[in-house]
């Protein structure tokens, strides 16, 4: 059974549909890549998955479970998580701080417990310190730990993103757009991370991104969106010839110019 199934999914504002009756599945253990134009409707069709958006019609289905317009904490519970960029409000916060609040249900956070409870508090304290410092030993972002998030690199914000999934029990994680602006040494940074997480954590990742040598190296299979719609499913390579995502893309006169360039036609 698919890890995530979209039916026929619709979101309009106003009279624009931004996502126009797509359909796809994510298999489990999946890093599925999302690609296409300018204002296909990837960055839409993540918000609907993720609860941020209703949608106008449709379905999303978790492991077979309707989980269409649930609000994203009840998402969070299930281990469906949507990156965000690293808030203004916690740009004062070192790396290690950013990575530490993000556990929900700390017994620190509860007076009662700090007063009553105090050891199991220093214990929960300890365990998500300990967990944090690992995380940020796998991101190789363990130098930065004490600066402020405000003040790291766009790359290194990106991998405080990661960073951040991490310390939840995710079992499925979107990401929008990983490499925007971000060098080629923490893009293989980055790629590297969410290969070991899905391999060795078992993972599953949906990644938009409009790198297509990040997309390459990392995902398997592409689907590739226009106009709301899914195009194509398939490999990259499979992707790249297919006609009707060159058009997309180009347009027709230039598709035309570049399936004869590649021998297609
Ligand atoms: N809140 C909104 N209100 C009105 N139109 C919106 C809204 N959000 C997105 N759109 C429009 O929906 C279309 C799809 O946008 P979306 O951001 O989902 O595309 P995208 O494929 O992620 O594009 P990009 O690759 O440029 O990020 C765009 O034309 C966009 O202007």
């Amino acid at each position: 059974m698919a890890m995530i199934r979209v039916e026929n999914l619709h979101k309009h504002f106003g009279g624009f549909h931004a996502v126009d009756g797509a359909t796809l599945e994510v298999e489990k253990g999946s890093i599925t890549g999302l690609i296409g134009p300018n204002g296909a409707g990837k960055t839409t069709l993540f918000n609907v998955i993720a609860g941020v958006l209703p949608p106008t019609s449709g379905q999303v289905l978790m492991e077979g479970e309707d989980i269409t317009g649930l609000h994203p904490h009840a998402l969070f519970s299930k281990g469906l998580l949507r990156t965000f960029q690293v808030a203004h409000e916690f740009h004062t916060m070192t790396v290690r701080e950013n990575l530490m609040m993000v556990p929900p249900g700390q017994s620190g956070e509860d007076l009662w417990s700090a007063w009553f409870h105090p050891t199991r508090v220093r214990e929960e304290e300890h365990r998500i310190r300990a967990r944090a410092n690992e995380v940020m030993e796998f991101l190789t972002i363990d130098h930065i730990a004490d600066e402020k998030a405000g003040q790291i690199s766009g790359g290194q914000k990106k991998l405080l993103e990661l960073g951040r999934t991490m310390m939840t029990d995710a079992k499925i994680v979107f990401l929008d757009e990983v490499g925007a602006g971000v060098n080629r040494t923490l893009l293989n940074t980055i790629a590297d991370a969410i290969l070991r997480l899905n391999k060795e954590q078992g993972y599953t990742f949906v990644v938009i991104e409009h790198d297509m040598d990040f997309i390459g190296r990392i995902c398997d299979p592409v689907i590739c969106m226009a106009e709301g719609k899914v195009l194509a499913q398939g490999t990259l390579d499979e992707i790249k010839a297919n006609e009707q995502v060159i058009e997309a893309y180009l347009g027709t006169g230039l598709k035309n110019k570049v399936l004869k360039e590649e021998g297609h036609v």
